[in-house]
C-alpha cells in the first residue's frame, strides 16, 4: 500500500466531476457542501455555530474511489485549533461514490462562522490491492437525506445538550428540596398524629401507677390510724380524770406552804 502524492494525486481520478477538491500536499481539502440545524433544516447562508453547539455537515466532494483506493480522512489542524471539532473521520472505502459528512462542535468560547467551500476535513488516499467487495454509496440524495434526518433526529443544538442538562439539573433540585419540604411536613404531621393517639394510653399508665383501689384503701387505712389516735387519746383524758378527784382530796396539812396542785402524783403515763 503506498500513498498517492504528486501527479498521481489527480482530483479527477477520484472524485465526481463539478466537485473535484484542491490538492494540498499529498492529501486533498474536503469543503463544506451542506449545512443541516439540530431542526434538519439545510442552511443556505452562513452559519454561526456558538460556543458549545453542534451542526451536521456534508462534504461538497463526491468521490468515486476506484477498487484499489483507500481513503483516510483526519482533522485540519487550523479548525480544530480554534476550537472547532469534526466528530466523524474515518475510513473511505474502496469503491466509495458518495460524499462523506460529520458532526462540528465548537469547543472554544466564540462564535464561529460555517458556510460552504470552507475546508472542514482532509484525505490522503492510499493506492493498494484491488478489493474483492467494493463499497457504495447510497444515492447523493438519499444520503443527504439521511444526514439531515439524523441532524433532525438524533442530535441535539449544543454539545452535550448543555441547555437541557442545566434545565434538567434545576429540574432535580427543586424536586429534591420539594420532596424535603415534604418530609419535614410529612414528618411533623406524623408527630402531631402520634401525640394525639398517645396521650389518652400515656394518661392511662400514669393513671396505672396510683389505681383507685389503692387510694381506697390508704385513705381506710389514714381512717383507722385516727380513729386509734383519737380513742388512745380519750383513754388518756379517761386516765387523768380519774386520777384529779384523789388528788384534790389528799389532805394537806395547814402549815404547808406547799400549793395543793403541785403535790398531785405523776400518773405515770
Ligand atoms: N465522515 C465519514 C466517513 C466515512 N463515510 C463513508 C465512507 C465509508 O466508506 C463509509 C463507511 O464507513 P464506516 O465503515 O466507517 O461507517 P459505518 O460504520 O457506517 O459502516 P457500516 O455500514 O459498516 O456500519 O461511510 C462517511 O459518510 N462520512
Amino acid at each position: 500500500m503506498s500513498i498517492i502524492s504528486g501527479t498521481a494525486l489527480d482530483p479527477v481520478l477520484y472524485f465526481k466531476a463539478g466537485t473535484l477538491p484542491v490538492a494540498q500536499g499529498s492529501s486533498f481539502d474536503l469543503s463544506v457542501g451542506h449545512i443541516y440545524d439540530s431542526a434538519g433544516k439545510e442552511i443556505n447562508g452562513p452559519f454561526v455555530l456558538k460556543p458549545g453547539a453542534m451542526v451536521q455537515v456534508a462534504s461538497a466532494e463526491v468521490f468515486n474511489l476506484p477498487q484499489d483506493v483507500t481513503g483516510h480522512v483526519t482533522y485540519k489542524t487550523g479548525l480544530t485549533r480554534e476550537g472547532i471539532w469534526a466528530l466523524t473521520v474515518g475510513i473511505v472505502d474502496p469503491g466509495w461514490d458518495g460524499p462523506i459528512a460529520t458532526t462540528l462542535l465548537n469547543f472554544s468560547r466564540v462564535d464561529h462562522m460555517i458556510h460552504t467551500g470552507m475546508p472542514f476535513l482532509r484525505v490522503t488516499l492510499f493506492q493498494h490491492g484491488a478489493v474483492l467487495t467494493p463499497r457504495r454509496a447510497p444515492p447523493l440524495d438519499q444520503y443527504l437525506r439521511e444526514v439531515q434526518g439524523l441532524a433532525a433526529a438524533h442530535f441535539p443544538s449544543t454539545f452535550l445538550d448543555s441547555e437541557n442538562i442545566a434545565s434538567k439539573a434545576a429540574d432535580t433540585v427543586m424536586e429534591k428540596m420539594r420532596n424535603v419540604g415534604l418530609a419535614w411536613f410529612g414528618a411533623t404531621a406524623i408527630l402531631f398524629a402520634a401525640i394525639q393517639v398517645m396521650a389518652p394510653p400515656l394518661s392511662r399508665a400514669f393513671d396505672g401507677l396510683f389505681p383507685p383501689a389503692s387510694v381506697t384503701e390508704m385513705t381506710a387505712k389514714l381512717a383507722a390510724l385516727q380513729a386509734r389516735i383519737d380513742g388512745l387519746e380519750a383513754a388518756t383524758a379517761s386516765t387523768r380524770a380519774a386520777a384529779a378527784p384523789a388528788a384534790q382530796t389528799a389532805v394537806v396539812p395547814e402549815d404547808s406552804e406547799v400549793p395543793a396542785s403541785s403535790a398531785a402524783p405523776a400518773t405515770g403515763q
